[in-house]
Formats: C-alpha cells, sequence, structure tokens
C-alpha cells in the first residue's frame, strides 16, 4: 500500500496546542478525549479494547503497524478509539499471522487518525497539563481557521460524567460454554468486556452468560448464577448509579464477585467509595503495582482515566455497610487504589487487566483466585445439599 505524504492533518488540543503531521486512515474531523499509552506492543488490542470508545489514543511508542492485524487478536469485533495518533506508521507488514495492514483497518472502520507528529512532546504536554478535549482534523477539515477548530474541541464534551455503556455493551445476552470442570453459571455484566476476559473465565469452567449493561438485579438472579462479574468499560464511574445499585443488590444476595477495572471502580461506589479524575491516567502495559497479600510486586497492564478514592494501608468499614474493605492493590508508581478486597463478604476486584493480551501475564492468578472462592461456595453448598438428603 503506498502511503500518501501530501496530505496535511492537524491535532488540537484544548489549550491550544496544535500539532501539524499527515492525515492516515479515514479523513475528516473527529472530537474526543486525548491520552497517552506506553505499551511497545499490542496496538491492536489496545485498537479495539471497548474501553478506549471517546479517546484519542496517542502511542508513545513510535513505529505502529508493523505486525498489521488479524482476526485472532481483537478484543471486540471493532475498532473502538476514537481517533489514533502515532509518530510513523509500519510502511510494511511483516509478520506470519497478519492478514491486514493496520493503514486498510483504519480505513474500513472510519478511524481518523494522524501521523508524522512528535508523539513525545504530545504526552509531556498531556503529562504536564492532563488529559485534555482534543480533535483531529484532516482533508477539507485542515483547512479550517484554526479558531474555528479550537471551537469545536472547546465546545465537545469532557470525558467527566459521561455514561458510555450503552454504546459498548451487547444488546441481548448471550452464553458462551464453560471449559473443564464446570463450576456453574457466571453472570458477566458487559460494560465493554473484552474477549480475553472471556476466555480467561470460560477457561476457569464457568458457564459465562454476558448480560447487557441495563440488567436489573431480577435480571441476574433469574439465571441463577453462582457468582458475578463486573468487566471494564470506557465512560466516568460517576455516572454509573443504576450499576452501582444493581452491584449492591448483587453483594446483599452474598453472590460472589469479582471486578476489573471499571468494574473495581463501580465496587469501590457499591461499598460507599467515591472515584475521582486522575490527572493523565494510567495506560501501558509496565505499570508496577504491589499486591499487600503476598507483598509482591506485579507489573501490570493499564487502562484508567478514573480511580477509586479509597485509604491504602488500613483496613475501614465500608461506607455503604457491607463490613470491613481493604485497599487489596495500588500502584508503586503514584499510590493510586489498584485494587479492593472485602473482608466480610465474598467480593473482590482489580483496577488493572490480569486479562492483558499482549501481556504481561503476572496477574493472570486473579482469575484462579475467583474461580477457587466461587468453588469453595458451590462445593460447601452442594456438600449441604448431600447432608440435607442424607437426614
Ligand atoms: N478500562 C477500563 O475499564 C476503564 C475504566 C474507566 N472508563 C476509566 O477510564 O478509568
Amino acid at each position: 500500500m503506498t502511503i500518501e505524504t501530501t496530505n496535511t492533518a492537524v491535532l488540537v488540543l484544548e489549550d491550544g496546542s496544535r500539532f501539524t503531521g499527515q492525515a492516515w486512515g479515514a479523513t475528516g474531523r473527529v472530537l474526543g478525549e486525548a491520552v497517552f499509552a506506553t505499551g511497545m506492543s499490542g496496538y491492536q488490542e489496545t485498537l479495539t479494547d471497548p474501553s478506549y470508545a471517546g479517546q484519542i489514543v496517542v502511542m508513545t511508542a513510535p513505529h505502529i503497524g508493523n505486525t498489521g492485524m488479524n482476526d485472532e487478536d481483537p478484543e471486540s469485533n471493532r475498532i473502538w478509539v476514537s481517533g489514533f495518533v502515532v509518530r510513523e506508521p509500519s510502511r510494511v507488514v511483516s509478520n506470519f499471522r497478519a492478514e491486514r495492514t493496520l493503514d486498510d483497518d483504519l480505513v474500513a472502520h472510519g478511524i481518523i487518525g494522524i501521523r508524522g507528529v512528535d508523539t513525545r512532546a504530545i504526552t509531556r504536554r498531556l503529562r504536564d497539563v492532563g488529559a485534555m478535549r482534543a480533535g483531529i482534523f484532516s482533508g477539507e477539515e485542515a483547512a479550517l481557521d484554526p479558531a474555528e477548530q479550537l471551537a469545536a474541541v472547546t465546545s465537545s464534551e469532557s470525558m467527566a460524567g459521561q455514561n458510555l455503556s450503552a454504546l459498548v455493551s451487547t444488546r441481548e445476552t448471550y452464553v458462551l460454554p464453560a471449559e473443564g470442570e464446570q463450576l456453574g453459571r457466571l453472570a458477566v455484566l458487559d460494560l465493554g468486556v473484552k474477549a480475553s476476559t472471556l476466555h480467561y473465565l470460560t477457561a476457569r469452567g464457568f458457564e459465562v452468560h454476558v448480560m447487557p449493561q441495563d440488567s436489573t438485579l431480577d435480571d441476574i438472579l433469574a439465571i441463577d448464577p453462582v457468582a458475578v462479574f463486573y468487566s471494564n468499560g470506557p465512560g466516568d464511574p460517576a455516572a454509573a448509579d443504576d450499576q452501582v445499585e444493581v452491584l449492591q443488590g448483587v453483594l446483599r444476595a452474598g453472590l460472589p464477585f469479582f471486578g476489573i477495572c471499571f468494574g473495581n471502580q463501580l465496587l469501590g461506589r457499591a461499598l460507599g467509595f467515591g472515584t475521582y479524575k486522575l490527572p493523565f491516567g494510567h495506560r501501558g502495559i509496565n505499570q508496577p503495582v504491589l499486591d499487600q497479600q503476598t507483598g509482591r510486586v506485579e507489573i501490570t497492564s493499564h487502562n484508567h482515566g478514573f480511580a477509586v478514592d479509597a485509604p491504602i494501608g488500613e483496613t475501614v468499614e465500608s461506607p455503604a455497610g457491607f463490613g470491613r474493605v481493604e485497599v487489596s492493590h495500588f500502584g508503586l508508581n503514584d499510590r493510586v487504589v489498584e485494587g479492593l478486597q472485602a473482608l466480610d463478604i465474598p467480593a473482590f476486584s482489580v483496577q488493572y487487566h490480569p486479562e492483558a493480551a499482549s501481556g504481561p501475564h503476572d496477574s493472570n492468578y486473579l482469575f484462579d483466585r475467583f474461580r477457587d472462592l466461587v468453588a469453595s461456595r458451590v462445593h460447601r453448598t452442594a456438600s449441604d445439599d448431600d447432608q440435607k438428603d442424607n437426614q
């Protein structure tokens, strides 16, 4: 594929800074929240992660597209980033698994990108000022008056307060069969779930029922689940009141619960803590996190712009009356809450991604922890039933 070099594009940030490069992928105008992601690999998983809906992603790795795109690695069936910003797209694809080029897929999915910009300068700007509303303008849009471009950016919606779950969630429940030893039905609330997560859950023996984001407590209880899981997802956790209320019902019903990322933020809220917006978020695949239970440091994958506001290093009473809670994991770069463990009810969650593809895999053990938590209860209930039968 030949690369057009004369087609100007501009990235405009809400603080007025402008970065001029070349159009890449689809052309036109796209607005969103500009964030940077530091992963050196895994751009295909980044692009297809529903948690990136509404965001213009700046890749700090300077060379993107080397391994092309395939049909095996996507985290969902489409590209979700609103816009894509890279220093230099690979001119050739070199991987035996590649089926298409990245350029082809950006065009096919209508994703507006920009290339040939100084991604280090953009990242430093986002780090200093914080994640900002932004726009990419290419094609005819590139020729607009800069003041008009900036006005479009500053009149766009900020990520704070946005509820984007309906945009990414399944509309109908679907079921994935369990592999290996069968543990029972797991209700997965799809707030933007990734394929890798579903894979790890079915591989742990769960028959996974992926349910729409507006499922009620009754909908969940109707499938008679052995446990409930809340997925990752885009948007501001402070705007997800309905899902928080449903989760409080799940916890009151005594069902085991595991949440990842958005799911961690919603467990935090259900337990009565607040959430807040981080200045520029964590997005990358080498973030160090301490597991307070074991004292081990895990290298983890992150993609979050919000975090739970809970005290680190002490056991506290859940402000919503669910017993004692501890922050189980925190980030070693900035002491942000990265995991919650309830001590009196069977519920825990992590802010980072144990399902991370293309890795790292340090925290895969969390899926085992969830399986073991559920298995101990399923087996206990089964032996209670046996005792009753024998009486
Ligand atoms: N990956 C996620 O689940 C992200 C959660 C939330 N939208 C955030 O940005 O913090």
